[in-house]
């Protein structure tokens, strides 16, 4: 059968890359992705405000929603301190198997728990099946409709606590207008908007940072 996209992203990495190197997988997906197959990673421009943003954070427990790849779980893992652990949210199975030998390969798997399912199942057995109490950091880049009601249902199970850091992918595009507008208009958020660019490509895009304020 024929190979996939995102297998050919990986084969990539395994030839190109360097085992137990994080930027070197980084930088082979980024090559790969720009020079000859598109493909929806945060990817380097993006990638640079996220690493930022989570370097001032300085999480214990990130949740990220949408694997993809593996391309921001090991962008975060390679940054992340001394026990602290991310825990990443893919719907798709075949994404799941390839991120797990990016993850893998990249020297990050004991800092990253690939969780399959969907966003909504996953949320909502954190808590207990996960042990999970609060979150420090999330980065939300899986699918525009469920941004807004994925951060409602983490409101309403108390899995925010006052400080917690939510960044968006996408938000110009493909946009998440709903997601937008609510956190900028709530009192619980405070928001800042990182412009830059859609990855490998000109097309306008940013970042959304909301702090939630408890
Ligand atoms: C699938 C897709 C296609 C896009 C696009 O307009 N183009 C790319 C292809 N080129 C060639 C034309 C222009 S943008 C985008 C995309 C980008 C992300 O970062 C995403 N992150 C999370 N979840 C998503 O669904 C997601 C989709
Ligand atoms: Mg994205």
């Amino acid at each position: 059968s024929s190979r996939s996209k995102e297998q050919r992203i990986l084969d990539f990495v395994l030839k190109h890359a360097v085992p137990g190197d994080p930027t070197s997988v980084l930088n082979a997906i980024d090559k790969y992705c720009s020079q000859q197959e598109w493909a929806m990673n945060v990817g380097d421009e993006k990638g640079l405000i996220l690493d930022r943003v989570m370097q001032e954070a300085s999480p214990s427990l990130v949740l990220e929603l949408g694997t993809y790849c593996g391309y921001s779980a090991v962008r975060m893992a390679r940054l992340l301190k001394q026990g602290a652990q991310i825990l990443t949210v893919e719907f798709n199975r075949d994404n799941a198997d390839i991120a797990r030998q990016v993850l893998e390969f990249a020297g990050v798997k004991d800092k990253v728990q690939i969780l399959e399912g969907s966003s909504e199942e996953v949320i909502r057995q954190l808590q207990k099946k996960h042990a999970v109490d609060t979150v420090d950091f999330i980065f939300i880049d899986h699918w525009k409709d469920r941004y807004l009601p994925d951060t409602k249902l983490m409101e309403e199970l108390g899995l925010l606590r006052k400080g917690t850091v939510i960044l968006a992918d996408n938000v110009i595009f493909p946009g998440a207008p709903d997601f937008l507008q609510y956190v900028r208009s709530s009192p619980k958020y405070d928001c800042t908007y990182y412009p830059s660019h859609l990855e490998y490509l000109d097309a306008e895009d940013g970042l959304e940072k909301a702090v939630y304020k408890g």
